[in-house]
């Protein structure tokens, strides 16, 4: 059988097509979503992310307020932003590009924001809410957009044996929870793990979220496994990467995500999907 090419590109669409009817539908209770994106400093990489995410916003219909700041941006002066938007009605969410700068202490930034307002799901509060189940409210865009990602390929999650290797605040850790939270047994790996090799290959379905690039070889994966790349990295000749060495697994795979056009798609989805929900919960 050929293997599936899971289409992030294909899929997120469709979920902006979806959300940008809602909207539509909002704007007729004169209610419209807004997002804040505040940038700090000129990392080209973060340039682009936060570009991509002012361009769905506009797609969708969501209104976006865009505070690009210099790399001397203060602490002080960046918590003072957070406070006058926390306290702006038109505001729904608030996104603060990650990595900052070394000199502001990103978990007290974290900690700033409304966890109402908190599109991310990067407030210790939220986090909370997901590693006790609680799913209703904001979920985290890379992990939710890989659950939906699995889910609108119609792969079952319940029963199957999960491996996820990294163990990110953002990606490992909450995509293991909500993997967790459809039924999947799973296993959080990192780079003390023992036999990782061993361990991946008995993965029905597995998630490579390590930062390195084409980390995952394809003795290291079972046959007729489910493979989502998290990767995202950028090599000397410009070219996005994954984590899976694609080429080498694919065919040994049920189904795979490419890089580009997987999972990196989808987190700006997902983002998109949370920014509506801030604005439903607050009006
Ligand atoms: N507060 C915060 N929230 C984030 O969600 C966040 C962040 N900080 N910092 C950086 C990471 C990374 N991230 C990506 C989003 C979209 C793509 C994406 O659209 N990737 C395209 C390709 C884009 C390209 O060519 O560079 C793809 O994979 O097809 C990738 C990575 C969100 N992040
Ligand atoms: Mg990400």
């Amino acid at each position: 059988m050929s293997t599936l090419i899971i289409d992030g590109k294909k899929i997120s669409q469709d979920i902006k097509d979806e959300l940008k009817k809602e909207v539509e539908e909002l704007s007729q209770k004169n209610i419209i979503p807004g997002l804040a994106v505040i940038l700090v400093g000129n990392d080209p990489a973060s340039k682009v992310y936060v570009n991509n995410k002012k361009k769905a916003c506009e797609y969708i219909g969501i209104k976006s307020f865009s505070y690009e700041l210099p790399q001397e941006t203060t602490e002080e002066e960046l918590l003072n932003l957070i406070d006058v938007l926390n306290k702006t009605k038109e505001v729904n969410g608030i996104l603060v590009q990650l990595p900052l700068p070394e000199h502001i202490n990103e978990s007290k930034i974290l900690l700033s924001i409304d966890p109402i307002k908190d599109v991310d799901c990067f407030h210790p509060y939220n986090v909370g809410l997901i590693s006790i189940g609680k799913m209703d409210g904001f979920l985290p865009c890379t992990p939710a957009g890989i659950i939906e990602l699995i889910k609108r390929s119609n792969i079952e999650i319940e029963g199957k044996n999960c491996v996820v290797v990294g163990r990110s605040n953002i990606v490992g850790k909450p995509v293991s929870q909500l993997l967790l939270s459809h039924n999947g047994t799973v296993t959080t790996c990192h780079s003390r793990t023992k036999e990782l090799a061993k361990i991946c290959q008995e993965a029905d379905l597995l998630v490579a979220a390590i930062g390195r690039p084409q980390f995952i070889k394809a003795d290291m994966v079972k046959e007729g496994s489910i493979l989502i790349d998290v990767g995202v990295n950028r090599l000397d000749n410009g070219k996005l990467c994954g984590d899976i060495d694609f080429e080498g697994c694919k065919d040994k795979a049920l189904a795979i995500t490419p890089v580009p056009g997987g999972v990196g798609p989808m987190t700006i989805a997902m983002l998109m999907k949370n920014c509506v929900k801030a604005a439903l919960m607050q009006n």
